[in-house]
C-alpha cells in the first residue's frame, strides 16, 4: 500500500501514496497499538495533538474500526492544548471531540483534557497532577529510565515550521527537563497561550507516531530526517527520538518530496 518502507535512525517512514491510503495505514497503526496495549495492560493510553491530525484519523469512526477496537479501554490525553474555553473553535479538545470522540463509544471520564478556567501555568501544572493520578494507578505507564510518563502512544502532527505540540523552534520550553508538561504564552501561532508535553515525555512514550502532509511541510520533513551534517538546525521534530520506544512517520508523497534519494514516478 505504501509508495515507500524505510527504516533509518530516524526511524520507520511509511510515505503513503494519497491521503486515502494514508488514513487508511493510520487507523490500522493505531488500532493494532490500541489491540496490543489492552492485551498487555488491559488499557490504552493515547496523546493527541491538534491541526490536521484528527481529519487524518477520521477512518477510526468508520467500519471495521468503530466496531472493533475496544473504545472503552482508551484513556484519553493531549500532547498539546491551546489555553482557550472547550467549545472555542482553537481548542485542540473541541477538535477531537467533534471529528473522533463524540462518533465513538469513549467513556467520557477517560477523557482528560486541560482545565479550561485557569491560567496557562495552572493549566500546565493542573494536567500535570492528573495525569500523576493516572500514573499511580496505571492508567499510564511509567517509563523505566526516568520518572516520566510512558504513554501507548503519542500522535504528533508537524508545522511548516517544524513545531511538534506546542514546542517551537529556538522557543526556551524545548529545554524543559524537570516538568512534564510546560506552558507558554507567546506561541508564534496563534493563539499565543498553550501547554504543552515536554520533550522528555515525548521521548519516554513506547510509540510516537509523527503524521505529517502537504508540500508546505517538504522541507521541513527533510530537516528533521535526513543526515544534513553538523549544521543542522535544531529543528523540534528533530529532537523526537523515543528512547526505549518507536518512531513512525506517515507521510504522504507531497511532504516526502525533498527526502534525500527518494524517487517517486508519477
Ligand atoms: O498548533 C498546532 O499545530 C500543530 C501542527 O498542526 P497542522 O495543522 O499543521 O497539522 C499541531 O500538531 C498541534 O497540536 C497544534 O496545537
Amino acid at each position: 500500500m505504501s509508495v515507500c518502507e524505510v527504516n533509518n535512525d530516524r526511524g520507520e517512514l511509511r510515505i503513503l501514496e494519497n491521503l486515502d491510503e494514508l488514513r487508511t495505514d493510520l487507523a490500522d497503526y493505531i488500532a493494532e497499538l490500541s489491540e496490543a496495549a489492552v492485551k498487555e495492560r488491559g488499557v490504552f493510553a493515547i496523546a493527541l495533538s491538534g491541526g490536521s491530525l484528527i481529519d487524518l484519523m477520521g477512518k477510526l469512526c468508520e467500519a471495521p474500526y468503530n466496531k472493533t477496537v475496544d473504545w472503552g479501554k482508551w484513556y484519553i490525553f493531549w500532547a498539546d492544548e491551546r489555553v482557550v474555553a472547550k467549545n472555542h473553535s482553537d481548542s485542540n479538545y473541541k477538535l477531537a471531540k467533534d471529528g473522533l470522540l463524540s462518533k465513538v463509544p469513549i467513556v467520557p471520564s477517560h477523557v482528560h483534557s486541560i482545565n479550561d478556567s485557569v491560567s496557562a501555568e495552572e493549566a500546565a501544572d493542573d494536567y500535570m497532577f492528573v495525569i500523576r493520578q493516572l500514573v499511580k494507578t496505571r492508567m499510564v505507564s511509567v517509563s523505566d529510565i526516568s520518572d516520566c510518563p510512558k504513554f501507548d502512544l503519542i500522535l504528533l502532527g508537524m508545522g511548516p515550521d517544524g513545531h511538534i505540540a506546542s514546542l517551537f523552534p529556538n522557543h526556551s520550553a524545548l529545554d524543559e527537563a524537570g516538568e512534564w508538561v510546560t506552558f507558554i504564552i507567546d506561541s508564534p501561532k496563534p493563539p499565543p497561550e498553550r501547554i504543552t508535553f515536554t520533550l522528555p515525555v515525548i521521548n519516554s512514550a513506547s510509540n510516537v507516531a509523527m503524521v505529517v502532509t502537504g508540500e508546505s511541510k517538504a522541507e521541513a520533513v527533510h530537516l528533521a530526517i535526513d543526515n544534513i551534517g553538523p549544521d543542522c538546525p535544531s529543528l523540534p521534530a528533530r529532537l523526537v527520538h523515543p528512547t526505549k520506544g518507536k518512531l513512525v512517520w506517515f507521510l504522504d508523497k507531497p511532504a516526502a518530496l525533498k527526502l534525500d534519494g527518494l524517487q517517486f514516478s508519477d
